[in-house]
């Protein structure tokens, strides 16, 4: 196996030159954990605290570049360094290449003034807010705007837009072979799997028993 091999298999990504990693291909975190099983326990508990956290006080919704940074922050702070950064690398993972970095900003920028354009979903059948949210998450997924843990920032985000709209989304009955085929298709432009994920795990607020 080479290093880069070793790398891929550590972070799950493959980048040349990563400024994200220490020598032996494990992500730089804050307590100087050198193998990648270690860190990644570390990082799942704190995560799902924070998640948790997050859930049950959120931060108002204000659905911008800015709001998605600070979720990444907010859910990573304590294991990474780097945590609500935009990512200064490129990735691949197996065939997808991910945004460019330079185009990340921008990018990130348009996605929500086109999520604000349509009032945040606010308004919207559940047939609409499928089909929107099938496309935002495809494209979020695309540009991928963090080194890691984009996966649970953006459910978290999509979470609160599908609240503030009135739908519950339920990320539990999605499976994460459901999860990447759609995120797989999406890259090449094809939505129709994300919007059906949507649909067939969200509900509207007001079909949910009292
Ligand atoms: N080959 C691929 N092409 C496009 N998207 C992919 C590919 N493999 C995985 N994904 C998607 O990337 C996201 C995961 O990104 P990342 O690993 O940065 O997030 P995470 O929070 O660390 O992981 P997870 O989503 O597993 O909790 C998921 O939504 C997943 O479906």
């Amino acid at each position: 196996m080479s290093v880069l091999d070793d790398h891929y298999y550590a972070t799950g990504y493959s980048t040349d030159n990563d400024p994200y990693v220490y020598e032996n291909g494990v992500l730089i975190n804050l307590y100087g954990i050198q193998d990648t099983a270690s860190l990644n326990e570390i990082e799942s508990t704190y995560s799902a605290l924070n998640l948790r956290e997050l859930s049950l006080n959120p931060p108002e919704p204000r659905f911008t570049q800015q709001y998605h940074i600070a979720l990444h922050h907010l859910i990573f702070k304590e294991v990474y360094p780097w945590a609500g950064e935009l990512r200064v690398v490129d990735i691949c993972k197996a065939s997808t290449t991910f945004m460019e970095n330079e185009k990340i900003a921008d990018s990130l920028e348009q996605l929500f003034l086109r999520l604000n354009a349509v009032n945040d979903c606010k308004g919207m059948s559940h047939a609409e807010f499928s089909d929107f949210i099938g496309i935002f998450l495809s494209q979020l997924n695309f540009i991928h705007p963090f080194r890691e843990g984009n996966g649970r920032t953006q459910r978290f985000l999509i979470s609160e837009i599908a609240r503030n709209a009135d739908f519950y989304m339920d990320w539990n009955t999605v499976s994460p072979e459901t999860m990447n085929n759609a995120c797989i298709d999406g890259i090449a432009g094809q939505y129709r799997k994300a919007q059906r994920l949507i649909l067939l795990n969200s509900r509207p607020e007001s079909l949910l028993g009292n």
